[in-house]
């Protein structure tokens, strides 16, 4: 088999949190937490997840313009290929351990795109210089070899050869992310890393940069980590395509499996988002409500429990699943203090007379889209008392009486890595329930 362009190993970035005159570390941001995964020559590694999830962390960790926490990055471009472990097990081609001199040779191996064409050019230089710029600091002091590299590169983006001189503010966005693609081409690199390239596009020069990085990518035989939080955009350029929420990949495969049979209900959830054209399409979608948590205090279990759509009822209970995410919902809310009675109070009475304790607590399962009977009669008596107690403004126990009973064990348990098809991997405790209901073969 032939070795991975990139291997990255439980890559870790996390930012330390500091307070008060000694700027003593209270905490951590665990913006990355232990990512995983393998871009193979010519292929297009997709990276999605919402904002906020880690995805332009983890892309400026691999090419190293930040220093990761832990972890291996493993480039085998550049001429480095065929390395083999040391016997102390570390890598030679670990780019976190690379020496100053071995970095500025990574860089001419690995580029990066970036979102916002506008602001990663000089407005004072000319874009050829600012494309052939890279090519001077790696020592290519000839001016007109460098000119005749970059303007053929103007071309090969889709511009013309007489834009050399002219400066960025001449070109539309579109013009200039052909020229930052240009310019991250220029040192003939293995790898390129574009995070969210096409986002501050309008849709339909999307449709263009995305053809043209496509063509570009055969022509050169380049490797691509492409960073975006649009899955239609992951479905148009990416071979293969890790899912990531909260630090972590919680689903990786290929982009067909994972259109088609996607396995983790975040990755369910954000398929779902995508508009479509047909209006009936969306009837019965999965709403993906609040945003991705801090990473400074991440959920226990697994991450995307607070959120998730099928997050697992305990042993003995069988309720409706809307009706779970409400209670859910609701005992986190009256544990943070969130749920204000009297505002409630005053929002039903707005629609007519001073309401009864039985109305305010109707809005409030209406709030948390909780049925008007839950059809399990414990759980049913247990809500009416928490309920009871917080209108009697005793928000404490109605808590502790609701986190007695409404628990998941998703906020218990970290789920593993569960294998589908091949190559195709998710960590979710649903999955790990079917793959031990599922009979052992060695068990006949
Ligand atoms: N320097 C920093 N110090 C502390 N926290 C940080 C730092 N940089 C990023 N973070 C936090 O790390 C998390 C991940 O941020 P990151 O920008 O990598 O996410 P993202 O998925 O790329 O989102 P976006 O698309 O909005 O950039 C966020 O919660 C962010 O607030």
């Amino acid at each position: 088999m032939t070795e991975p362009l990139l291997t990255v190993r439980d890559l870790k970035k996390h930012y330390p949190i500091r307070k008060g005159v000694f700027n003593r570390q209270v905490g951590a941001a665990r913006a990355v937490d232990g990512i995983s995964f393998d871009i193979a020559e010519g292929e297009t590694l997709g990276l999605v997840g919402e904002s906020g999830c880690g995805k332009s962390t983890a892309a400026s960790s691999i090419i190293h313009l930040e220093e990761p926490t832990s972890g291996e990055v493993v480039f085998n471009g550049n001429g480095r290929e065929g390395a083999t472990r040391n016997p102390d097990g570390s890598h030679p081609n670990d780019v976190t351990e690379f020496s100053d001199e071995e970095l500025k040779e990574f860089r001419r191996g690995a580029q990066m795109v970036f979102q916002d064409p506008s602001s990663s050019f000089d407005p004072r230089m000319s874009v050829g210089n600012a494309v052939g710029e890279l090519l001077k600091v790696h020592g290519m002091s000839d001016r007109h070899r460098r000119r005749a590299i970059v303007e053929d590169l103007l071309e090969r983006v889709g511009l013309s050869a007489s834009d050399f001189d002219r400066y960025p503010h001449e070109f539309s966005g579109g013009q200039k992310q052909r020229i930052a693609l240009a310019r991250a081409l220029v040192l003939n690199p293995d790898l390129i890393i574009a995070d969210e390239p096409v986002s501050a596009l309008d849709v339909s020069i999307q449709a263009e940069i995305l053809s043209l990085i496509d063509d570009l990518q055969d022509e050169f035989g380049l490797s691509l980590l492409f960073i975006s939080h649009d899955m239609s955009v992951i479905r148009q350029i990416c071979d293969r395509v890790a899912v990531m929420y909260l630090g972590e990949i919680v689903e990786i495969g290929p982009v067909e499996e994972i259109f088609t049979n996607p396995q983790h209900p975040y990755t369910e959830a954000l398929l779902s988002s995508i508009p479509t054209p047909d209006p009936r399409a969306s009837v019965g979608g999965i709403e993906l409500k609040g945003t991705v948590p801090s990473p400074t205090n991440p959920p226990s279990g697994c991450r995307f429990h607070t959120r998730c759509h099928k997050v697992i009822q305990p042993d003995g209970v069988d309720v409706d699943q809307d009706d779970w995410r409400g209670l859910l919902n609701l005992r986190d809310k009256i544990n943070t203090g969130e749920i204000d009675v009297e505002q409630v109070r005053e929002n039903v009475a707005a629609s007519g007379t001073e309401p009864t304790d039985s109305e305010v607590q109707a809005e409030i399962r209406r709030e948390f889209d909780i049925g008007e009977t839950i059809d399990d009669p414990e759980l049913e008596e247990t809500l009416t008392e928490a309920m009871n107690l917080l209108l009697d403004d005793n928000a404490e126990m109605a808590g502790e009486f609701l986190s007695d009973e409404v628990t998941t064990p998703c906020a218990q348990t970290e789920p593993s890595k569960t294998a589908h098809a091949s190559d195709h991997e998710s960590a979710c405790l649903l999955h790990e329930d079917r793959a031990s209901a599922e009979p052992n073969p060695a068990d006949d």
